[in-house]
């Protein structure tokens, strides 16, 4: 009835409102425009998708901040974006302000068509996220890490060893290195080649979800409705659902796999090595977990996409922070000849005598941040306002880390890589660290926000740092890691992308001495002894 009187309404009545809607929607969009941060100026409806570069936007973002400031808008379509440059707005929205910027933007196609709603990653902020990250916080916590510790130290002794015979596919070895810890902290198994098959298997899984998450690849982002067409009238949705059942099968198998080995185990009257699956399964025979197989099983499958490449990029930017800056090549090895000596290679007991180390690690992450827009984006989920600015509910919020991370007023000089900035106060240092040198202390405990913010921060932080403390302390004692003479290295020649890693480089890697060749290859058997209790994935 009421269809049928609409459809007869007068022809001037349809075309007033076809003119009404776009102008009222206008009016809304400019009035909300007007009260947000600033930025560059919209075009209707279109957004500033026109001035967005193709390539590497966080440089145009940093820029934008030095003539809009520190918190600027940009709109994709209707949809505004807010993007900061400032560790300390960055931390007074996203961790004081956390209850309400939380969240992350609807990823229609990804995240609830392919997914379901599985994967922490890009789940919006409520109880069904809280479950998984409750579960993943359980299994890293400060004891459960010390359980990974040894194979983190094997997979370090053996990633030297390696480099001992192959310096020059140093990047693949480091790839190996980063791979085989998520596969063994995650599910107790090894990984002795990038051949193997399960790595092509996550390698097809992770292109395929980015290639979902291109803008204007598909409409249902901008009509979510449209994602509940039947599958039969949706060929793309079919297609999408396919890859995600075969997904989740794959990710049930591998928890299968380690409920074998625990059974086999318990049947031989022995034990498998701890993993976070092992832990996960420990609790759901203690412990109600309100989670399906299938998105159970999504928790350890996180691991790879989320620690694997992330550490392996962060490692090669260190490779080429130290072939530039060769003082601090010197530096680490002082420190590492200091404390360690030549007849044994560091491990995790010397950390706490090798604060240079773990600086040079954290200034790594903060130099060149892998995670260079701060990783997924955070949502806010209601209206708010920031020094007399509005941010209404739903805006997307990203911190940018290349321009938060090389913001002079915390990091003077900020691409000049200085391990100093995060060596603690001592006398010694402090002579070195003058206020006017070491500028604003940042508002974190660790002194950057390379790791992300609040609520959302990365649970797997502390197991990643423990993982470039070892792989650095050993690299650092037992080579030499030199440029090429003759090669002009560009420090900002990066890849594209959510993740970004120095483009391909050479470099020279030598062993310092045949003493310290011999230690190498006196542990990787001790390694190895570790690592025979870690199954390998099959080639
Ligand atoms: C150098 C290595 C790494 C870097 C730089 C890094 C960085 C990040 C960043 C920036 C975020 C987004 C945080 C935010 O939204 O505020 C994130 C999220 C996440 N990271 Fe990491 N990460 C690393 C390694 C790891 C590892 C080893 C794991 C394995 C446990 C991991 C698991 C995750 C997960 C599951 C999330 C999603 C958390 C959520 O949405 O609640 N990451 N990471």
């Amino acid at each position: 009835m009421a269809i049928e009187s609409m459809l007869s309404l007068p022809s001037y009545v349809w075309l007033s409102l076809l003119i009404a809607v776009p102008i009222l929607t206008l009016i809304h969009d400019v009035w909300v425009w007007y009260r947000m941060p600033p930025g560059p100026t919209p075009l209707p409806f279109v957004g500033n998708k026109h001035q967005l570069p193709s390539s590497q936007p966080w440089v145009q973002f940093q820029k934008w901040s030095k003539v809009y400031g520190p918190i600027f808008t940009i709109w994709i379509g209707r949809k505004p974006t807010v993007i900061i440059s400032d560790p300390v707005i960055a931390a007074e929205l996203m961790e004081k302000r956390s209850a309400k910027y939380s969240s992350r933007p609807r990823m229609v196609a990804m995240g609830e068509i392919l997914w379901d709603g599985a994967s922490v990653l890009v789940q919006p902020y409520g109880k069904e996220w809280g479950v998984r990250r409750k579960l993943l916080h359980q299994a890293l916590t400060p004891k459960a890490l010390r359980l990974y510790k040894p194979v983190q130290t094997a997979e370090a002794s053996r990633l030297c060893s390696q480099l001992l015979g192959a310096p020059n596919s140093w990047e693949k070895l480091l790839e190996r290195f980063t791979s085989s810890i998520v596969f063994c902290v995650a599910y107790g198994h090894r990984i002795d080649s990038l051949n193997a098959e399960i790595i092509r298997q996550r390698f097809k899984f992770m292109h395929y979800s980015a290639s979902l998450n291109v803008p204007g690849k598909y409409m249902v982002e901008s009509f979510p409705i449209l994602k509940h067409v039947p599958d039969i009238l949706a060929p793309w949705k079919a297609e999408i659902k396919a890859y995600g059942r075969e997904e989740a099968s794959a990710n049930i198998s591998l928890v299968n796999m380690v409920r074998d080995d625990i059974s086999k185990a318990k049947t031989r009257g022995d034990d498998i090595p701890d993993s976070l699956c092992k832990l996960l399964l420990e609790l759901q025979e203690k412990e109600h977990i309100p989670l399906s197989e299938r998105d159970f099983s999504f928790i350890p499958a996180s691991l790879f996409g989320a620690g694997s490449d992330t550490t392996a990029s962060t490692l090669c930017t260190a490779f080429l922070a130290l072939i530039t800056h060769p003082e601090t090549l010197q530096a680490a090895h002082k420190e590492l000849d200091a404390v360690v000596g030549p007849s044994r290679t560091p491990t995790f007991e010397d950390e706490a005598q090798l604060p240079y180390i773990r600086a040079l690690a954290k200034e790594v992450l903060r130099w060149r941040p892998v995670a260079v827009l701060g990783g997924t984006p955070h949502a806010s989920t209601e209206d708010d306002h920031y020094e007399g600015y509005y941010i209404p509910t739903g805006t997307t919020i990203l911190g940018n880390s290349w321009a938060i991370n090389l913001n002079e007023e915390y990091y003077p000089n900020p691409h000049h890589f200085n391990p100093m900035r995060f060596l603690p106060n001592t006398a010694i240092n402090n002579a070195e660290k003058s206020p006017s040198n070491m500028g604003t202390p940042h508002p974190a405990k660790s002194g950057h926000s390379s790791f992300g913010w609040g609520r959302r921060i990365c649970p797997g932080a502390d197991l990643a740092m423990n993982s470039l403390f070892i792989a650095l302390a050993k690299m650092l004692w037992a080579f030499d890691i030199l440029p090429l003479k003759g090669v002009r290295y560009d420090t900002f020649a990066y890849t594209e992308g959510f993740n970004i890693r120095p483009r391909k480089f050479e470099c020279d890697i030598r062993v310092r001495s045949e003493e310290h060749r011999e230690v190498l290859q006196r542990e990787l058997k001790e390694a190895e002894d570790i690592l025979e209790r870690f199954t390998p994935f099959r080639e």
